[in-house]
This record gives C-alpha cells, structure tokens and sequence, in this order.
C-alpha cells in the first residue's frame, strides 16, 4: 500500500484547480475564469489499486493585500512543508512573471520537497512555444526533478502525471477510505457550488467580495429539507446586481446551485437564498472565523 500528498501550487488562476479535479476524476474544487476563487486548501483524493494520491489544492500564492489573502498564502505555504512532493502549475501561454518568482521563493523555503515543473494550457501552445517555456522555466525558476507539459482542460498529458507521482508516493498506510474523494464537509461543498455560479455569473470586484454562509437547514420527514443561505457582499451596489432586474440573476444563481446541490446530495430540496451587505467582511477577524476562515491557526 502507497500514498502520498502532492501540494498543487502557482500563481491564481493557473489552473491548479481544473487539474486536481482531472486527476481525482471528481470535482472537487470549484472553477472559474477570475482569479483568486479558490479560498482554503482542499484535499482531493483518488485511489487506484494500492496506491493512493492526495492532491492538496491551495488557493493561488500571491503578495497579500488583505485578511483574507493573507490567510489564504499562509495555507499555501504550510501546505508546502507537508508533502512529499510539490507540483508548480504554470500557465504556458503566460510569460514567467515576479508572481511566478514569488511562489518559487515559497517552494525553495520548504528545503528537500522534491518539486516537478507542470506546464498547463497546452491546447493553447505550439510545439516551440512549449519548448520556449520549458528553458525559460529553467532560466528564471531554476531546476525541477522534472518538467511535464499538460492540457488540465482537455485532459491532454494528465494521465502521465499520476504515472510520475507515483515515484513519490510512500509505503505505509492509507489514509482515507478507497471511495473517498474529498475531505471537505458536505456543508462547504454545498456553499462552494453557490460561490461557484456566483463567480460564474458575474464580473469586475463582485467575485473576490461574496461569502457564503448557510444560515439554516431544516430537514423534513416528508418533503423536501430546506437550505437558508446568506451570500454576503460588500456594498448595496453588489448586492443590487447579484439581485439583478426583478430578482433574476439571484433566481438563475439559485436554480444552478439547486441542481448540483440535489446531485450531490441525491434528493431534491428547496434553496432560499439571501443578499446580505457586510461592509469590508473580507477585513473583519471575527466575521472570517465565523466563515470557517482562520480555524486552524494556532
Ligand atoms: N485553455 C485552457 N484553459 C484552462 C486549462 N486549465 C484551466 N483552464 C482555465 O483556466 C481558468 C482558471 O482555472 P482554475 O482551475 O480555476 O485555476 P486555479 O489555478 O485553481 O485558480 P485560483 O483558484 O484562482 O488559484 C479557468 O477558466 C479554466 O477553465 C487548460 O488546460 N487549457
């Protein structure tokens, strides 16, 4: 029996989490075009034979500018120093920027990790372009134990990755049952796919200023459970275009949500949701702990 945890890091929007949820062949993490939608770690697991892979998805390193970003690159460099090996995500079709550098950095404090390259976006390159970014990566990051160039997306190159991780992984224990393939709780699940549509759906500062809280579930012996959820925002003016003309982008939000929800959870339900403006959340301790941000600072 094998296992091992793979940290999943690199700038925002790389690509980090498209790729666990190709590995794991589950969605684990939510996806979307902004940067920065990936909040907490989140393990994703998949379990094939006796070997058992771990993918620690962190949310994107980055220079903190606020409580929330600060937490957030604290997760990812913890993650770090806990693995046994690290995969750096880079997005092929950008150049290699002081972001990159910034997360190299991070990845050189955890001394001995071994550490592989992944090129992703590949759909995207030519031949020479891939071979351009592979000696930049060289030039400007310095050596890896390896190098793979990958399509997360289109699932080009990503069977191969689970072929050189398991080089990494360690004789010992399992540690989570085979059918696993997440340890987040259904309740972060459930206000993840919220989050998700709400990113989805709309553009600018709203994405980096939602959070989620479900409030109440009642659960009924005959009918459908119900789920009250807060979606905070920061100001009015966010909340009027979550809201949208007559309620309609809240109510589109709510019947996408709904649907994922009732595929998780395999029954139907009722979904009320509510817009709540807290101003500056995203600055506020007590209000990020009581998200379920911070809970495992010491
Ligand atoms: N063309 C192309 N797009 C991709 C590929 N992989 C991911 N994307 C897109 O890139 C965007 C960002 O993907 P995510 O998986 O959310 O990126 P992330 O690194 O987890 O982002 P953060 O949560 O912000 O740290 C999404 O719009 C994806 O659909 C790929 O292989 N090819």
């Amino acid at each position: 029996m094998k296992s091992g945890f793979i940290a999943m890091v690199g700038r925002p929007n790389v690509g980090k989490s498209t790729l666990t949820n190709k590995l794991v062949k589950e969605k684990v993490a939510i996806v979307s075009n902004k940067a920065g939608t990936t909040r907490d770690q989140i393990k994703g697991i998949f379990t094939k034979g006796d070997s058992q892979y771990i993918f620690v998805d962190t949310p994107g390193i980055h220079k903190p500018k606020h409580l929330l970003g600060e937490h957030m690159t604290d997760v990812a460099i913890r993650t770090l120093k806990e693995v046994e090996v690290i995969l750096f995500i880079l997005d092929g079709t950008q150049e290699i920027s002081t972001g990159d550098m910034f997360v190299m950095e991070k990845i050189l404090e955890a001394k001995g990790t071994p550490r592989i390259a992944v090129i992703n976006k590949i759909d995207l390159l030519s031949d020479d372009e891939i071979e351009n970014k592979k000696k930049e990566i060289k030039e400007k990051l310095g050596e890896f134990d390896r190098i793979i160039t990958l399509s997360a997306e289109y699932g080009i190159g990503t069977e191969k990755v689970l072929k050189v991780l398991e080089n990494y992984l360690v004789e010992g224990v399992m540690y989570y049952p085979e059918d696993m393939y997440t340890d987040m709780p259904i309740y972060k699940i459930i206000s993840e796919i919220v989050r998700e549509k709400i990113l989805i759906k709309t553009k600018d500062e709203i994405p980096h200023s939602v959070a989620i809280e479900i409030i109440n579930v009642t659960r009924r012996n005959k009918g459908k459970d119900k789920y009250e959820i807060n979606i905070y925002v920061e100001r009015n003016s966010q909340k009027g275009i979550i809201i949208g003309k007559n309620g309609k982008l809240l109510k589109e939000i709510g019947t996408e949500a709904r649907k994922d929800i009732e595929e998780l959870l395999g029954k139907e339900i009722y979904l009320n949701l509510w817009v709540k403006v807290k101003e500056k959340w995203r600055k506020k301790k007590p209000f990020l702990k009581e998200l379920g941000y911070f809970i495992n600072e010491e």
